[in-house]
């Protein structure tokens, strides 16, 4: 287990009992090592997943199998010692109270001395100090929850769905807000389910689907994964075998509706082969943008787990 990791993962695995005595496998094996300082988006659809793995990182729940660890030490631990704190979907704060006095009282509870006229002017809630937490927007309340987690000045900070149900603006203004922070050197994992979200505001992406790790990599690695053009025909499956021994980089992407969907680097290539060496019809190729890579990516492991 290498310490040095902001937070290491290794094959954890949990179930729930789920209706009718049936078992929920909410987490498969997943696998995650994230460096400190990397910002991280943990990107997938509904029941993927991810906020059940995220407990387990901040010691909230246990893993049926497999091993957490944060900065080297077990969740809880450095939760305790101030070094993971985490911004949740809902819930946490008391609506009587003002932004400032909110922050306050939090402030008052940590040991370590905070500066929380700088919190506030870093999760951009200053100018809205004097105004009651009943009275916040919800991009607001987020913020402020942002502020009560840079409270014990945490080394890696948590977030599930941060901006679940903002609009637009308020969701920039939030992520600008964490992503000034974060230049200083945090830690920080974020669940999300927007796509845009992940490639605006992360270094890296850890899609997530049917509760395994689908795909792992720089932002702009994925990016480019994803913007590969696809090459699709109708095509006889029996010809695929042979694709492969020509192209052995060949990717097929998926099968839909008497089509195959097929990625290359050099898409040319692959089309001047299907078009002059093979009985390929109705040729095309398309842009595969990050929204398609998704879909195929999570559709595709979601049939492959069931
Ligand atoms: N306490 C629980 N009891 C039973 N099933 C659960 C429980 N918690 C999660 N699940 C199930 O486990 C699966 C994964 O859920 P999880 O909340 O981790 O997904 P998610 O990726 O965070 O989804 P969302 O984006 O909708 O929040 C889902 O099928 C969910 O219904």
């Amino acid at each position: 287990m290498n310490s040095a990791l902001a937070i290491s993962a290794t094959q954890l695995t949990k179930s729930f009992a789920g209706p009718k005595g049936a078992v929920v496998e909410a987490v498969k094996g997943v696998e995650l090592a994230v460096q400190p300082g990397e910002v991280v988006a943990f990107l997938g659809p509904n029941g993927a997943g991810k906020t059940t793995t995220l407990d387990m990182i901040l010691g909230l729940s246990s893993p049926d199998s497999g091993e957490v660890r944060v900065f080297g030490r077990e969740p809880r631990k450095a939760a305790r010692d101030g070094r993971i704190a985490a911004v949740m979907q809902t819930g946490g704060l008391m609506d009587d109270f003002t932004v400032a006095e909110t922050v306050g009282i939090v402030a008052s509870l940590h040991n370590r001395n905070s500066d929380v006229d700088a919190v506030m002017a870093r999760a951009d809630i200053a100018d809205i100090a004097d105004r009651k937490v009943s009275r916040c927007s919800g991009g607001e309340q987020q913020r402020l929850k942002f502020a009560l987690a840079l409270l014990p000045d945490p080394d890696l900070i948590v977030l599930d769905e941060p901006t679940a149900g903002m609009d637009v603006e308020s969701r920039r203004t939030f992520w600008a807000a964490m992503r000034a922070d974060a230049r200083h050197g945090r830690t920080v994992l974020f669940a999300t389910h927007y796509l845009e979200e992940a490639d605006a505001f992360a270094d890296r992406i850890v899609m997530i689907a049917g509760g395994r790790v689908v795909a792992d990599g720089s932002t702009a690695a994925i990016r480019s994964q994803a913007s590969r053009r696809v090459v699709s025909a109708q095509l006889d499956e029996a010809a695929v075998p042979g694709l492969l021994r020509v192209f052995p980089d060949l990717e097929v992407v998926e099968r839909r509706g008497g089509r195959i969907y097929l990625s290359l680097p050099d898409s040319d290539a692959l089309a001047r082969h299907l078009l002059t060496s093979t009985r390929a019809r109705d040729v095309e190729i398309a842009a595969h943008n990050l929204e398609d890579a998704f879909v195929a990516l999570t559709s595709a492991t979601l049939t492959a787990g069931k």
